[in-house]
């Protein structure tokens, strides 16, 4: 009876620091994973913003948004293995301890049966585990496809109603949840027969400790007891024989849980090796990002032919030999392209739709790969020296200030030499003060999604106030006026000659000629030209 108490006594014991190391273990996992999370994302942040890997990244299509996919699978992670840790630290001790008193009721029978037991069950669990892992994984992958196809759409909603493509959105996301379900569906089906093995073991284990009591009993070793110590003894031994089965089988159930770790681990994991694959390529890149000044190669473009502002003859940058096409494929679109963008001299990039115009700019920006030649920049590239307009104005949420000095944050703008007013002057030049107007000032209203407030003329207005914002030396504007009339182009080339911008334009329109000495025009086939423009209103 007093053993009885005290085995009794004894798993109390156990239970109470098992559910204290659970909470405990909850607790602690929780606050290292806001740690781990917090460094995890902050390095996935700086390779896919800091390193320019975005571009890249969303075009490899492998792993769009790899910021969120990531998270969701820690989540996970770290919600499953908070749940299995109290369990695999109280384990070795209660099995030591109950190992030792069934060693004391059934000599060496009962620990040697649970153990065999044991082992037999972990191997068919492993075997049945394997499928798991790799179905989990394969999960989350759908899972995330699933969701970055919604967000997409809810990002691009109004363009995707433009051209009524309800049906074929449908269509391609219904393809995805498809996929997302029929792996679900196989999950499950691996899922099945572990846990079948699972619950087989749970229910076998309570019938073993009868069978191995026998052993000692059939061996006469209590036949010397009265009927009443015999029939404690036996329930005593039984309870230790069976809590040290229940500790076993316990391990087996975490296999589950364990299997789910191990998916998520495997998917964070590829998604990090993924993005640092993609900034090491980057790396291998033949794109010279060397900002000192060197002498131009003796093969590049001669420009005596044009008026260049005596004042100004550092130049932004030097192509040469560049040959490039769209990246993961064969075609070329310009072939042994040499020029360089001069101080002064304004060039004008034309060609038809298609021909690789906006490619140029992505491979001098770094987005894309060229297949040879290199780009060497003279002038660091940032917004005080050179300026990217991109084709689809970028904006960020926060407030019209934020979007004037963007790249540069509310923090920096203590560095720039210049006041509200300017910014309001040039708001009233590019025609924008009815938008200060409503935006109740620069700093006044917040807001998280400009591109449903701006017309794409206004969204071009604007991008031209950060530009004379930061007034850098050069600027690159791929269709930059678009959507603004003349006469405003003419005012905004004139402000850009104003204040000492070179720019290199990108565009159809007739008038833009007039604004620029040089014609750099993308033939097709890998062809180009380039020439003074001689109806050009600074040109000799
Ligand atoms: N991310 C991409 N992946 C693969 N090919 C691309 C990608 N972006 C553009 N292309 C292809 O590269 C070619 C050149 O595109 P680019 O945007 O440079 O044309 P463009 O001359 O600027 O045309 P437009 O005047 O219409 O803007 C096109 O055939 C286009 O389909």
């Amino acid at each position: 009876m007093a053993g009885f108490q005290e085995e009794t006594i004894m798993a109390a014991l156990l239970i109470t620091a098992e559910a204290l190391i659970k909470a405990s273990s909850v607790y602690l996992v929780s606050v290292l994973y806001i740690k781990w999370r917090g460094s995890i994302n902050a390095r996935i942040h700086k390779l896919y913003f800091t390193d320019l890997v975005y571009y890249d990244v969303n075009t490899s299509g492998k792993i769009d948004n790899p910021d969120q996919r990531i998270t969701q699978n820690l989540d996970r992670m770290c919600h499953n293995f908070s749940q299995i840790f109290a369990p695999i630290i109280i384990a070795p001790f209660t099995i030591a301890y109950y190992l030792y008193k069934s060693v004391e009721s059934t000599s060496y029978i009962g620990p040697v049966g649970v153990l065999c037991f044991f082992l037999v069950a972990t191997v068919i669990n492993k075997v049945l585990m394997s499928p798991v892992v790799n179905f989990v994984f394969k999960r989350q992958e759908m899972e995330g496809n699933y969701r970055f196809k919604h967000m997409l759409l809810r990002t691009n909603a109004e363009s995707a109603a433009f051209y009524r493509s309800g049906e074929i959105e449908k269509f391609y996301t219904d393809q995805r949840l498809h996929r997302l379900l029929k792996t679900q569906h196989s999950l499950i089906l691996r899922q099945y027969p572990l846990n079948f093995s699972v619950n087989l073991f749970d229910y076998l284990g309570s019938v073993l400790s009868y069978i191995l009591l026998a052993f000692p009993i059939f061996h006469g070793d209590y036949d010397s007891k009265s009927p009443a110590d015999f029939s404690s003894l036996i329930s005593a031994n039984s309870f230790v024989i069976m809590y040290l089965i229940n500790c076993f089988t316990r391990l087996i159930d975490l296999s589950v849980k364990a299997a789910e770790v191990a998916g998520n681990a495997h998917r964070v994991g590829e998604l990090i090796e993924e993005l640092q694959k993609i900034k090491d390529k980057q790396r291998t890149l033949n794109y010279d990002k060397d900002i000192r000044p060197s002498t131009p190669p003796s093969d590049q473009v001669e420009l005596t032919d044009i008026n260049i502002d005596s004042r100004m003859t550092q130049k932004a940058l030097t192509v040469t030999e560049l040959t490039y096409g769209p990246p993961k494929s064969c075609d070329i679109l310009c072939k042994n392209l040499t020029f360089q963008l001069e101080a002064g001299v304004n060039i004008l990039v034309t060609g038809d739709s298609g021909c690789g115009k906006s490619s140029l700019l992505r491979v001098i920006a770094g987005l894309w790969p060229s297949t040879h030649g290199s780009v060497k920049f003279h002038e660091a590239v940032n917004p005080s020296k050179i300026l990217f307009l991109p084709q689809k104005p970028y904006f960020t949420d926060g407030t019209l200030k934020q979007q004037v000095i963007y790249p540069l944050k509310e923090m920096d703008y203590g560095s720039v030499s210049m006041d509200d007013e300017s910014i309001h002057q040039y708001m009233e030049l590019t025609g924008l003060q009815k938008l200060t107007d409503r935006s109740l000032g620069l700093e006044n209203y917040c807001c998280n999604d400009w591109y449903q407030e701006l017309s794409p003329g206004e969204m071009q207005r604007l991008s031209f106030v950060r530009l004379f914002f930061h007034q850098p030396r050069f600027a690159v504007l791929d269709e930059a006026t678009s959507q603004i009339g003349v006469d405003l182009e003419r005012v905004l080339y004139g402000k850009c000659r104003e204040l000492g911008i070179t720019v290199m334009s990108v565009g159809h329109r007739e008038s833009l000629r007039q604004f620029h000495q040089l014609e750099l025009r993308l033939q097709g086939r890998g062809n180009w030209t380039i020439q003074p423009i001689t109806d050009s209103l600074t040109s000799s």
